[in-house]
């Protein structure tokens, strides 16, 4: 793994998840900071967290970043970051999180549970986090894995649109989902997935990096986690490659109607909404 940008940004907590979206759009890769449940039961006026950049990424959005940030936060620091260091921020950091009404366990890769421990367990997914986005901590991932949890995934076939970290991915075929495709159009990511299928002991995944318009097979589920603007543009491609689920999420709020009128211009018309914070998910039966 190569350096990596951290920026350290407090801000008053009413900014906590315009802060996190924006960062996100800015192209962030991953974030130690802290659920919203937990933020909200804080005290003080001020939080802070920390992002981090690939340094070629932050480089070129750089002035962008840092007025947005003088604006919005109280203050920020950037330092440049060794593997080492991120390595030891993220386990000093990084709890065992349950998530799906306790049927999937995200656990840190360097605490693996024991064959009885997992059992009661739909998936445990062991993550060792790298420069990707998808540790399992944001609540875009989390309402995915909950919308994955409540479908029968046995013997599915599953095409996860941005994987990040392969979170998702690994996730649906440990539930039994089979062939499973998963890709980013971010060349970082492909090691990385494969790196956590190795530890996640989990074979039957296509890692590529590409994007949706060289992908031809039909997926019986099509899961993704980007933003609003990319799931619309990209939705020609969702009405060609799902099969029988379509589950988007990464949508703000505020933008959930302008992606319900993109999914009914293309003919979807069954979408269920969950939420968590700011953020939505839409499940839409195909
Ligand atoms: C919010 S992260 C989601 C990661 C992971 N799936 C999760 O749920 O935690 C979004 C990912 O989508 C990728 N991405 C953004 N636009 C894309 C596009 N047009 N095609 C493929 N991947 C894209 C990004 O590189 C990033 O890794």
């Amino acid at each position: 793994m190569s350096n990596s940008i951290e920026l350290t940004i407090t801000y008053e907590r009413s900014c906590h998840e315009a802060i996190e979206t924006q960062l996100i759009l800015f192209g962030c890769q991953a974030f130690l900071s802290k659920e919203l449940e937990e933020v909200e039961r804080e005290e003080q006026p001020t939080l802070s967290l920390k992002a981090y950049f690939d340094p070629q990424e932050y480089a070129g959005r750089r002035q962008a970043i840092e007025r947005y940030l003088q604006s919005a936060a109280a203050g920020f620091c950037t330092r440049v970051i060794e593997p080492q260091d991120w390595e030891n921020s993220w386990k000093a950091y990084f709890q065992p999180l349950e998530v799906a009404e306790g049927s999937i366990r995200i656990q840190p890769a360097w605490e693996p549970l024991s064959p009885q421990e997992t059992a009661p367990y739909m998936a445990v997914i062991l993550i060792d986090p790298g420069m990707a986005f998808g540790t399992g901590q944001h609540p875009t991932t989390i309402l995915c894995l909950e919308a994955l949890a409540r479908l029968p995934l046995a013997g599915k076939s599953v095409l996860d649109v941005g994987t990040g970290s392969g979170i998702l991915a690994i996730g649906a075929r440990k539930m039994g989902a089979n062939p499973v495709l998963a890709f980013d159009n971010d060349p970082l990511c492909e090691p990385i997935c494969r790196e956590n299928a190795a530890l996640n002991q989990v074979e039957g995944i296509d890692f590529r990096t590409t994007t949706a318009e060289h992908i031809s097979q039909v997926h019986d589920i099509v899961i993704a986690n980007i933003i609003a603007g990319v799931h619309i543009e990209i939705m020609p491609h969702y009405r060609r490659l799902a099969g029988e689920y379509l589950i988007l999420s990464g949508i703000l709020r505020e933008r959930e109607a302008d992606v319900r009128t993109a999914l009914n211009l293309h003919g979807f018309r069954h979408a269920a909404s969950t939420y968590r914070g700011d953020w939505c998910a839409l499940c839409v039966e195909v």
